[in-house]
C-alpha cells in the first residue's frame, strides 16, 4: 500500500532523518481497526526500505489519545475488525515489524495509551510521553488479554510485581509513575513532544547504522522468543475474543455499562 493511500494513518519523512507515523482516528479515539494496522505495517516497511529513514516515530493525532487499542464498537458491532487486505488481522505482524525494523522507533506518546495501544508503545525501542499523557492495559475489562509480548515483555520493561498489578487491577498511571517505573523514558510538556523524538531521530541519525542494526537484533534476541508465546495467544485470543465471555465484554463497552463476566468463573 503506497502512504497517499492511508486513510487511517499519516506517512511523513522528515527532514531526511527519520519517519513520522501518526494514528488518525480521532472519532474513535485513535483505536485501531483491521485497515489501520495493515497500513501501520506498510508504513513501518516505507520506513524500513528508505535509506534516508535512520529511526521511525510513532505518535497520533490530537492530544486526548496515543492509541486505545482494538476498536471495541467495531468488534462489538460485527465480531472483528473489519475488513483488511489479505482477509486476516495481522496484529501480531505489526508487534513484529515494530521489533524487527533494523532502526529505532521511537514512541511519541500524545494522550492515553490504553490495551493494544498501551503494546504498541511498550514494543517501541523509547518511549517520549507528554505530562498528561496516560497508561493503562484494559483487556480483562473488555473480554481481551495480550498473553504474548504485552504481557511478558512488559515483565522484563516493568518487572514482573508491577507488570501484574498493570494487567489484574486495570488502574491508569500517570506518566510521572510510568517514567518511574522505567516504562517511559522521558517525559515532556505536550508542546515539546515532537521536538523532542525529533531530536532523538536527528541524533540517532548521526550514529553508524550497521551498529544500531546490530545492537537492536541484540537487544531482540534476549527476548525473541516470547513470539511463540505471542503467536499462541493470539490464536488463542482470537477463539476467545469471538465467544460469549469475550462479547460480553466487547458489548457492554458499547452499551456502556458495566461487564457481567461471572456466569463464566
Ligand atoms: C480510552 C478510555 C479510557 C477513555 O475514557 P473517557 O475519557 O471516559 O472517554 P469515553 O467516553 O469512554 O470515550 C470517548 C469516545 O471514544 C470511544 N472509544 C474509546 N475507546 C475506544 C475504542 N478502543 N474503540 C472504539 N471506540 C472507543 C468511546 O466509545 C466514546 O465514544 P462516544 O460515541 O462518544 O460514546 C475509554 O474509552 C476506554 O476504556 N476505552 C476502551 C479501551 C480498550 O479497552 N481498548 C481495547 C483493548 S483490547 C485490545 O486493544 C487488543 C485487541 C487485539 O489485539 C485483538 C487481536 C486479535 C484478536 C482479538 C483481539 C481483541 O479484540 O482483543
Amino acid at each position: 500500500m503506497r502512504p497517499e493511500e492511508f486513510t487511517d494513518i499519516r506517512y511523513v519523512v522528515e527532514e531526511d532523518n527519520h519517519a513520522v507515523i501518526t494514528i488518525d482516528r480521532q472519532e474513535r479515539m485513535n483505536s485501531f481497526r483491521g485497515r489501520t494496522v495493515d497500513e501501520l505495517i506498510s508504513a513501518f516497511k516505507h520506513a524500513w526500505a528508505d535509506r534516508r529513514v535512520a529511526a521511525v516515530v510513532l505518535t497520533a493525532a490530537g492530544e486526548r489519545a496515543f492509541c486505545t487499542g482494538g476498536d471495541v464498537k467495531e468488534r462489538a458491532e460485527t465480531g472483528g475488525y473489519g475488513e483488511t487486505e489479505w482477509g486476516t488481522f495481522e496484529i501480531e505482524r505489526l508487534h513484529r515489524i515494530i521489533r524487527d525494523v533494523p532502526k529505532p522507533v521511537i514512541a511519541a506518546v500524545n494522550g492515553i495509551a490504553i490495551g493494544g495501544g498501551h503494546v504498541l508503545h511498550v514494543l517501541c525501542d523509547l518511549t517520549v510521553a507528554a505530562e498528561h499523557a496516560t497508561f493503562a492495559q484494559s483487556g480483562p475489562r473488555v473480554g481481551s488479554f495480550d498473553a504474548g509480548f504485552g504481557s511478558a515483555y512488559l515483565a522484563r520493561v516493568v518487572g514482573e510485581k508491577r507488570a501484574r498489578q498493570i494487567w489484574f487491577l486495570l488502574d491508569r498511571y500517570d506518566a510521572a509513575t510510568a517514567e518511574r517505573w522505567g516504562l517511559v523514558n522521558e517525559v515532556v510538556p505536550a508542546d515539546r513532544l515532537l521536538d523532542t523524538a525529533r531530536a532523538w531521530a536527528r541524533k540517532i541519525g548521526s550514529y553508524s547504522p550497521t551498529a544500531l542494526r546490530f545492537l537492536k537484533h541484540s537487544f531482540n534476541a534476549d527476548s525473541d522468543h516470547l513470539g511463540g508465546i505471542s503467536h499462541l495467544a493470539f490464536d488463542g485470543l482470537a477463539l476467545f475474543a469471538e465467544g460469549e465471555e469475550g462479547m460480553e465484554g466487547a458489548r457492554a463497552f458499547a452499551e456502556k455499562r458495566p461487564p457481567d463476566f461471572r456466569r463464566f468463573r
